[in-house]
Formats: C-alpha cells, sequence, structure tokens
C-alpha cells in the first residue's frame, strides 16, 4: 500500500475550487494549468505561506494548523520561480554551506559562486541555488514551482537529476512546470488545475491541445514577420 506523506483535502485557495490530494513518499505528482489560474497559490496555501479559506493539510497525520509555520515550512518547502534573497551573497543564505560546496558541480556551477553578490549571479545561478537551499536539510516535501524555467537545456537535465535522487532518498515533490517533455519525464502521476478543480490526468493529456485556426485578437498583427 501506498505510504501517504502528504494529504491535502478540499483545500480553497485564491479563486479555486476545493482541491483534493494525496502525495505518497518518493513520488514527483506534476500539476499543470493555464498560467493565472492559481498554482502558485496554491502551492505557498499548501506550505502555510498564505492562508486557505477553508480546507486541511497533514503531513504525516498531523494538521497544518496545529503545527508553527516555521516548522511546516521546514518539512514542507515551497519554492519560488522567483526567489527572494535577503544577504548579500549565496553563502549567507545556508545552514552549512559547507555541505552544499560539494553539490555545486552537481549543478554545473562553479565553486565561486557561494561568494560573489547576489545581484551579480545570473537567473539561472540563482534558481540552482535556490534549489540547493531549498533541499538544505531535506524536506519531507518540495513544493516546486517552475524550477528550471530560467535553465539552459544541460542544466535542466542536472536539476532533474538532482530531484531523482531527491525522490529515490523518500523524498516526495510537486512539481509545477509548463514543460510538457519534462512533466513526461519526471511525473508519477499528473493533475491539471482549471477553474473546474483539480483532475488526474494519464501523460497522454499532457500535450497541448491545437490552436484554433482563427484566434480572436489577433487580427492586427497579419503584418508581422513570419
Ligand atoms: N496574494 C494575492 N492576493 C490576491 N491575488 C493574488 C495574490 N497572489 C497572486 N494573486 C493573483 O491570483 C492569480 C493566480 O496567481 P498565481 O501566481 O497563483 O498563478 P499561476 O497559476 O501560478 O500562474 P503562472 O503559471 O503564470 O505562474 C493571479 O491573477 C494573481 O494576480
Amino acid at each position: 500500500m501506498a505510504d501517504c506523506v502528504l494529504e491535502i483535502s478540499s483545500l480553497v485557495a485564491g479563486a479555486l475550487p476545493p482541491v483534493s490530494l494525496t502525495l505518497n513518499v518518493g513520488e514527483t505528482i506534476t500539476l499543470r494549468g493555464p498560467s493565472g489560474i492559481g498554482k502558485s497559490r496554491l502551492l505557498r496555501a499548501i506550505a502555510d505561506l498564505e492562508p486557505a479559506q477553508s480546507g486541511t493539510v497533514l503531513l504525516r497525520g498531523s494538521d497544518m494548523s496545529a503545527m508553527p509555520a516555521p516548522k511546516w515550512r521546514d518539512r514542507v518547502r515551497y519554492l519560488a520561480a522567483e526567489p527572494g534573497w535577503w544577504a548579500e551573497t549565496p553563502r549567507a543564505h545556508f545552514r552549512e554551506s559547507s555541505a552544499v560546496q560539494t553539490r555545486l558541480s552537481s549543478l554545473l556551477l562553479d565553486d565561486a559562486v557561494m561568494d560573489r553578490k547576489i545581484a551579480e549571479l545570473s537567473t539561472g545561478e540563482r534558481q540552482r541555488l535556490a534549489l540547493l537551499r531549498g533541499m538544505e536539510g531535506a524536506p519531507a516535501v518540495l513544493l516546486l514551482d517552475e524550477p528550471t524555467s530560467a535553465l539552459d537545456p544541460e542544466s535542466t537535465l542536472a536539476v532533474q537529476e538532482m530531484l531523482r535522487q531527491y525522490t529515490a532518498r523518500g523524498g516526495t515533490i510537486l512539481l509545477v512546470t509548463h514543460n510538457t517533455a519534462q512533466a513526461g519525464m519526471m511525473g508519477d502521476r499528473h493533475y491539471h488545475l482549471d477553474h473546474e478543480g483539480c483532475r488526474a490526468v494519464g501523460s497522454a493529456d499532457l500535450l497541448p491541445r491545437p490552436q484554433a485556426s482563427h484566434q480572436p485578437g489577433m487580427d492586427g498583427m497579419k503584418d508581422l514577420p513570419s
């Protein structure tokens, strides 16, 4: 029988209908849906970073509302697509930067990156460093919001490999991605979110639907170069 780690029941976040989802140990669940539908807000509510209107989230049977928020967030960790930084260098954001140093090369990052100014790092460098920061201390669940959106194909593969190792060791991932190939490769199960709710879909449903031949509002763009 599947070993449930996170149980989300009738959670109402933002303007979305109630969402119910169960995440099992060691699996990756992908979540897709139109831009602006509320995927990030849902993840933030699951991480106790913004209040849900109703519903419950249980981590191994413990209710989010009964656990101090910092403790919950340490175990159910949210990584934003554009994470925030508060100190001058990446090193200052890690609890044990020496342990992280050995993992930099796995994500194709140079050692020196830890002591550079955050403002001088590329978006892709910041995104990979934020992932290392989010994985520090081995949280039970990672809620990943488009974790490779700023990365080249090689760095994307490196991140995906690190995430696979995390789930192989018993970690669990809820992955929001617009990248259908990534969803297909990484996901054990797939969900789609829209105004009607959150529903399970098969891997064949990950492909984008063909566009209608006439798109309203595009008429004024006929003269664009092809
Ligand atoms: N704290 C907030 N309070 C009110 N509305 C918000 C808040 N945060 C985001 N929104 C709005 O809620 C809607 C959903 O935002 P969200 O970022 O969750 O979308 P998303 O599905 O993650 O989109 P994308 O795929 O473009 O990242 C948007 O219209 C956004 O402007």
